[in-house]
């Protein structure tokens, strides 16, 4: 792969965040990359900026040697179609598509070798995490030369496991930002200005990442906080009464099932 191109195809959510913690860390040179997008987008254009080509003729693609697929999962054989007779035969194609599996690609890629991942949108801060399943060893080597600076990777022994790492990798940031903004909300009802009461709430998601990056097991960070007998034991005890671990399963479990249907 090394001083090949790189094709990135879509530049919605995840492709953007992609582009930008490349551009931000250097870890595709720009005058390497190659962004097909039907419409301009604040990452396409910086990348153009910097020397990316945006859109360009596609004989291009023939020096490509990995191809990120970054679009829905309904439409991917339909943006691949008219790029596949001009890409090598041993082009890799990244996928960081939920649900849809290694074989399923390759086969709508004819036959090439694929890498699958499926990242957070925090690559774009290069400070992401992602998990990687392939049963290639070059298209592994290929998708950790693309995302291992801009993530911490997690490689996985089973394909079928990335449908759990999807609901608590790829969508948990939203999940996270769910809860955090519903104790905002409680915050505001208890007599915060919400304002007030986001900031702060913020402020406490910052200060959860900010230790959790430690790398201090969970459980000390959680026992950190709460002081025998005190005010954060109480909440904790009311959140498990609640059915906190209930509640996160019931997440899971439908991010799981949904990332089977789309497959
Ligand atoms: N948003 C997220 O946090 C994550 C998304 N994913 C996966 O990333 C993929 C994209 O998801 P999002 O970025 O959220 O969706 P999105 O809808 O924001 O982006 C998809 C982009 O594809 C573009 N597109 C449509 N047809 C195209 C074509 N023929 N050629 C090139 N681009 C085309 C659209 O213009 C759009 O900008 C999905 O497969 C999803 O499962 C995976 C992990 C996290
Ligand atoms: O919501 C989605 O379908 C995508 C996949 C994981 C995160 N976002």
């Amino acid at each position: 792969m090394s001083g090949r191109d790189v094709v990135l195809v879509g530049c919605g959510r995840l492709g953007s965040a992609i582009l930008e913690g490349w551009l931000k860390t250097g870890a595709v040179p720009p005058e390497r990359l190659i962004v097909l997008t039907p419409s301009p987008k604040p990452a396409s254009e910086m990348a153009r900026a910097s020397g990316g080509r945006v859109n360009p003729p596609l004989d291009q693609l023939a020096s490509a040697g990995a191809v990120v697929i970054a679009v829905k999962p309904a439409i991917w054989r339909a943006a691949l179609a008219p790029l596949l007779p001009h890409l090598a035969p041993d082009a890799v194609m990244v996928s960081v598509m939920a649900g849809v599996s290694v074989a399923a690609t390759s086969e709508g890629s004819g036959g090439r070798a694929v890498v699958r991942l499926m990242p957070t949108t925090a690559v774009a801060q290069a400070r992401g995490v992602a998990a990687l399943w392939t049963d290639d060893a070059n298209a592994a080597a290929v998708g950790r030369a693309l995302f291992a600076p801009i993530a911490d990777l997690v490689e996985l022994a089973d394909e079928a496991d990335l449908h759990a790492a999807t609901a608590v990798s790829g969508c948990a940031p939203a999940f996270v930002q769910a809860f955090v903004l519903a104790l905002a909300e409680a915050g505001a009802a208890k007599g915060l200005s919400l304002d007030a009461s986001l900031k702060l709430a913020r402020g406490a998601l910052r200060s959860a990442a900010a230790t959790a990056e430690t790398g201090e097991p969970l459980e000390a960070l959680i026992d950190r906080v709460a002081s025998p007998g005190g005010v954060t034991r109480a909440g904790l005890d009311a959140m498990a009464s609640g059915g906190v671990s209930d509640l996160a399963a019931a997440a899971v479990e439908a991010a799981i099932r949904r990332s089977r249907e789309i497959g």
